[in-house]
């Protein structure tokens, strides 16, 4: 089976996403370009990491009305991601109407709770329960608005999957034991999020930011 570890890289500089990619290819399963990457680069940028051969998640996490949402998955049909991100909270015709634009065979995931979350921020922008229930009110509106899954964290992708079995599940905040959390806050180890239930894992600076890129990312697999 290939690496379920996406390696998110996260940087707007060109060379330095390929050259990473290039290093690591061997060792991951795919490559996720978010936002910093693709302002830099654009779609320009995704078809020149394509070419590398490894499936690319596009993170973008769009979160706007369904019209504006289906138009811009439109504009990016071309490049066929294999992954690509929405936010749950957009609400139902949004998650409907952007899988709809999205290609056959794109997964569309809806992103539940921001793992740089906790239950304090939760509170602060308005929201009443812990991120546990947060995640499984999102989880199952977009089950039901017929995506392919969801972003949430190890500390929830069990109880999500029980809900979803035929869900697919993206957990990125993974932290190699004793790693640097950063601005993560809901955090869990490679393995536990494997154990729980997680289809691919996303991680980012334990990788990008190791002294050896590929090494890391092969510590990383060997422990699942
Ligand atoms: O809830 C979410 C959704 C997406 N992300 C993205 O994953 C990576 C994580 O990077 P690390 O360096 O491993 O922390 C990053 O690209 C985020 O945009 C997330 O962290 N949490």
């Amino acid at each position: 089976m290939s690496s379920r570890i996406f390696a998110a890289l996260d940087t707007p500089d060109m060379a330095k996403a390929h050259a990473l990619a290039t290093k690591i290819r061997h060792h991951v399963g795919g490559i996720k370009l978010g936002l910093e990457f693709f302002m830099a680069n654009g779609r320009a940028g995704v078809r020149e990491m394509a070419e590398l051969d490894l499936p690319i998640f596009l993170d973008l996490k769009f979160h706007d009305i369904p019209n504006t949402v289906a138009k811009a998955i439109m504009a990016l049909r071309p490049l066929e991601p294999a992954i690509l991100t929405v936010h749950a909270a957009g609400g139902r015709a949004m998650l409907e109407d952007a899988k709809a634009a999205a290609p056959t065979g794109t997964k569309v995931v809806a992103v539940t709770m921001l793992t740089s979350l906790d239950d304090s921020d939760l509170r602060s922008i308005g929201y009443a329960g812990d991120p546990h229930e947060q995640v499984m009110r999102l989880t199952e509106l977009a089950m039901s608005a017929g995506v392919d899954g969801v972003v949430c964290s190890g500390a929830e992708v069990a109880a999500a999957k029980a809900l979803w079995p035929k869900g697919f599940f993206v957990v990125p905040g993974v932290r190699p034991a004793n790693g640097s959390v950063g601005d993560q806050k809901r955090v869990v180890t490679p393995r536990e999020a494997i154990d729980a239930g997680a289809s691919i894992l996303v991680v980012g600076r334990p990788i990008t930011q190791a002294e050896d890129p590929d090494q890391a990312a092969r510590d990383i697999g060997a422990t699942l």
